[in-house]
């Protein structure tokens, strides 16, 4: 029956509440319909895009009635950007939803004992947060329903970010608030560079195309990091547009290109070359340096990354004498973050150049207690390597979306270090893995941080303590 509802339309349906994914929740007829794009609090008439025997989905055509926690959105790319999702919800507001969501996934899907989930660490910038974006270059620009009704030719070129589910179609970026810097005026002007020599930009569908990605990334100290990807390998071009950015953009402290004519975007595989000064940018925190690479992970909003490896450090309570393994350490952030409070920290991460980065990190910080190992967490982290060190008083993880692998998790229910500091991007993984923990762990704080606001994401600070 409920497949037969897609494409009707649900009229006066109130939105009760915020769900997972930032997706929020109505019911019609006793099931659930996942509404995006609303607040709780606002009454509309929903077309359904997904009907199925338990749930619905669907997207708003009329409101009837707005929520009072609505606030205008800021940027005139929401709505078709598939970021910022949440700039029509006020920001207090948001805190709470994530709060919530780290509570649900929790009774939902740990099902262990919390204590009670602290309250949400903001974060003081709401716009600019972010140090690295990624643009894509496509000869399929998003058209506005006007323009498509239009008879108007529009140039089809677009540097900007993927329409959602849209693997090939690129929304053009006027400006965007997650950025500060002068990552607008790189994106918009190598934009109109290209425009006017008649560039092309990459074709997805049959991957070709000069110009395919830029990746601009900043620190707080100032240094800007861009990346160009190039999609096809002119030995005349390629150093025009990178000689128009080093020109242009003397604020430019490491200007780097590639050449990837792969079906995927990634070049963790290639090799970078450096156009103009150096092959890095610079990270500091508490006086301490922090070396990012082109290919090096670092989070992404740094003010709240600090907040977030404080927390960690507090929950860790490091004496002095403490062996620390720092799991998915990336490039070895928080092990150096904690080094001076630890007898040794093992850091431990599968991207090699994330290793070196690491290990430069310890260097150039004059930090001598730590080790880094390169290596998937499932493969490295075995008997082998427990007997070649000490086994850890303390272990902090910080695993990607997915979460750990469930041999790693059996892994560290075998070493059964007295305390754990998990740190996750992603409460219901998190949870799923704390409830296998439980079987010997007890969850003692839950502190989530908000590092990215006008989304729904959350990330958030576990300490578990071995039961007695
Ligand atoms: C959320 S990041 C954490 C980085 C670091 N703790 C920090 O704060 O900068 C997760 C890291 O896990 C690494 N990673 C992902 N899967 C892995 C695996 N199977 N084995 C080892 N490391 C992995 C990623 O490369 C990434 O650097």
């Amino acid at each position: 029956m409920s497949r037969k509802m897609k494409n009707k339309v649900v009229t006066n349906l109130p939105i009760e509440r915020i769900a997972t994914e930032g997706k929020c929740v109505g019911h019609h007829d006793g099931k659930v319909v996942f509404v995006s794009g609303v607040a709780p609090g606002d009454v509309v008439d929903v077309r359904i895009t997904k009907g199925r025997s338990s749930f619905m989905e669907g997207e708003p055509v009329k409101f009837h009635q707005y929520s009072k926690d609505r606030v205008e959105a800021f940027c005139s790319h929401f709505g078709t950007c598939g970021g910022c999702k949440w700039q029509h919800i006020n920001y207090e507001l948001q805190k709470n939803y994530k709060r919530q969501q780290v509570l649900d996934q929790f009774q939902r899907i740990a099902k262990v004992e919390t204590p009670e989930i602290s309250p949400i660490v903001g974060s003081e910038k709401t716009t600019y947060y972010r140090n690295k974006l990624d643009f894509t270059f496509s000869n399929k620009k998003w058209l506005t329903l006007e323009q498509i009704q239009s008879e108007d030719e529009f140039d089809r070129n677009a540097l900007g970010f993927h329409i959602p589910k849209m693997f090939d179609k690129i929304v053009d970026v006027d400006h965007c608030y997650l950025q500060g810097g002068i990552s607008n005026d790189v994106r918009n002007e190598l934009r109109a560079f290209a425009l006017e020599n008649e560039l092309s930009f990459y074709d997805i569908r049959n991957q070709v195309g000069l110009l395919r990605n830029l990746i601009i990334r900043t620190t707080s100290t100032g240094q800007t990091m861009v990346i160009v990807q190039f999609g096809e390998s002119d030995l005349e071009l390629i150093p025009k547009v990178m000689e128009f950015l080093k020109i242009r953009f003397p604020e430019i402290t490491s200007l780097l290109y590639v050449i990837n004519t792969k079906g995927n975007e990634t070049f963790h595989d290639l090799e970078l070359v450096t156009y103009a000064g150096l092959p890095y940018i610079e990270e500091e925190m508490e006086g301490l340096k922090f070396r990012i690479g082109p290919k090096s992970f670092y989070q992404t909003n740094s003010e709240q990354a600090y907040e977030l490896y404080k927390i960690t450090r507090d929950f860790a309570e490091l004496k002095g004498d403490e062996i620390v393994y720092d799991l998915y350490t990336g490039t070895g952030t928080i092990a150096n973050f904690v080094a001076k409070k630890a007898k040794q920290v093992i850091g431990v991460e599968y991207v090699e150049a994330a290793i070196a980065d690491a290990k430069i990190n310890s260097q150039i910080n004059g930090i001598e207690n730590t080790l880094f190992y390169a290596g998937d967490m499932k493969e490295i982290l075995n008997d082998e390597f427990i007997e070649n060190h000490a086994a850890p008083d303390v272990i902090i993880t910080d695993p990607p979306r997915a979460g750990m692998d469930e041999k790693v998790v059996q892994m560290l229910l075998k070493l059964a270090a007295p305390k754990i500091v998990y740190v996750s991007c992603n409460p219901a993984t998190q949870a799923r893995d704390l409830a296998l923990l439980g079987e010997k762990y007890d969850v003692q704080k839950v502190q989530p941080v908000d590092m990215f606001p006008q989304t729904y994401h959350v990330e958030n600070v576990v300490l578990l303590t071995l039961k007695k």
